[in-house]
């Protein structure tokens, strides 16, 4: 099993925050065919998270990657995890379960009880841990369930070889088959992401604005989720063809959209509207473009002007020359627009613009919290003082250059 393969991970549940404070030191995982859900909760504290396995894999796993230390008689292929680890005998009958899988689910929710009911009882009290346990943080049962130690000094590693080979399509809904061609969010927005939906939805309404996020935080799921919950087509904007393809990228990775309701329009790519696309995903250029186009873009652009998109979401706002700006708003029509960054500097005078073409500042997360919160990467800053030429000097002294515009849109 390695890297890339199609597991789907199928995060997080319905956590009840009463079960909370009996979270195990698990991270309890269900694999199970695509398409079907496991009726486990879990709690989100508990670290757990669902893996789905892809239709591609047409039968149950087996432990063959992942072994189950405790279990004798072959890797624990018919093996429950345990129910209790008792660290005060180590090696020998350490695992204890009391009973069998189906009193997991009193400990974590009681949606759980359903699918568990269709696993019979079985008595692992005798299993031994195997030598080398210290070694196997995983914990692979034959019905599809890995149990990860978070105790365990390899949890770390272990935990990122679950992500990396998992494909983060993520969130219980997502292996809900949706017809429709608007997106529909399928993911758990981190603190601070939520809060910058708050805002923009707060009073009950999508509000125009822009959102501020430092790089990395996250201002895709961001953006894909304003547009699930505006729940009508969207018009994605970003700088370059290459962030075209991320965003189309982001929008499949965050939601249940179908392939063919996204539609990307570049000047390489100039992919037709398949029937009513959810999500056409261009640039500011292909948009405000003014010269003469092919005949294809020109029906593309036809339509994309002659919509009224649900969300206007632009990537990168401080960057688009104003007057680019001004023209795409000025042909597009949209009941809602999201501008996204994130910085909101820039060189000329026109950043406060953004503010009547688009809305006001809706939100900016602090930095520095979203690296205690471990979110985002640290960063550190060291200041260099180094000379100036003469000329350089003067040049910089002139008022106009002096200060950076950094816009005040409250
Ligand atoms: N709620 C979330 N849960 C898990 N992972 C997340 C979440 N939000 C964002 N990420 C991950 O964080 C990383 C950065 O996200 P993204 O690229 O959207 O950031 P960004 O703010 O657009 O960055 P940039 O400014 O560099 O474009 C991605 O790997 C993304 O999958």
């Amino acid at each position: 099993m390695g890297v890339g393969h199609p597991f789907a991970v199928h995060t997080l549940c319905q956590a009840r925050p009463q079960r909370l404070g009996q979270a195990r030191n698990f991270f309890y995982i269900c694999l199970s065919p695509t398409g079907h859900s496991p009726s486990i909760g879990v709690p989100q504290s508990a670290h757990c998270i669902r893996l789905s396995l892809s239709s591609r894999l047409d039968r149950a796993p087996t432990s063959t990657a992942f072994s189950l230390p405790a279990m004798a008689g072959g890797d624990g292929d018919r093996a429950r995890a345990p129910k209790r680890y008792k660290s005060s005998a180590p090696s020998k009958a350490a695992l204890v379960d009391e009973t069998a899988e189906m009193n997991y689910a009193d400990d974590f929710d009681d949606d759980s009880r359903d699918g568990d009911n269709e696993v019979k009882k079985r008595d692992f009290t005798k299993l031994e841990l195997k030598p080398d346990h210290v070694n196997r943080p995983l914990w692979a049962c034959a019905d599809g369930r890995i149990f990860l130690e978070t105790f365990s000094p390899l949890y770390k590693q272990a935990y990122d070889f679950l992500i990396a080979i998992a494909e983060p399509v993520c969130r219980s809904t997502s292996i809900i088959p949706t017809s429709q061609s608007r997106p529909t969010a399928c993911s758990r927005p981190r603190p601070y992401q939520e809060k910058s939906l708050s805002k923009m939805f707060g009073n009950g309404r999508a509000r125009s604005g822009i959102i501020v996020l430092p790089c990395g935080a996250g201002k895709s799921l961001v953006g894909v989720s304003a547009a699930c919950r505006i729940k009508k087509s969207c018009l994605c904007l970003a700088t370059n063809a290459v962030s075209v393809d991320q965003w189309a990228f982001q929008f499949k990775l965050w939601s249940t959209i179908r392939d063919e309701h996204i539609s990307r329009f570049t000047s390489d790519n100039k992919e037709k509207f398949r029937g009513m696309a959810g999500v056409v995903v261009t640039t500011y250029n292909m948009v405000a473009f003014g010269g003469k186009r092919s005949e294809d873009s020109e029906k593309i652009i036809e339509e994309i002007r002659s919509r009224e998109w649900g969300l206007l979401l632009m990537d990168e706002v401080h960057v688009v020359p104003a007057h680019m700006f001004r023209k795409v708003i000025s042909i597009t029509k949209s009941h809602c627009k999201l501008g996204l960054t994130a910085t909101l500097v820039r060189e000329d005078e026109r950043i406060t613009d953004l503010n009547f073409l688009i809305g006001p500042k809706l939100y900016e997360a602090n930095w520095l919290d979203l690296v205690k919160g471990g979110f985002i990467a640290n960063v550190q800053c060291a200041e260099v003082w180094c000379p100036m030429t003469k000329e350089f000097f003067a040049e910089y002294l002139k008022k106009e250059n002096s200060k950076k515009k950094q816009v005040n849109l409250h």
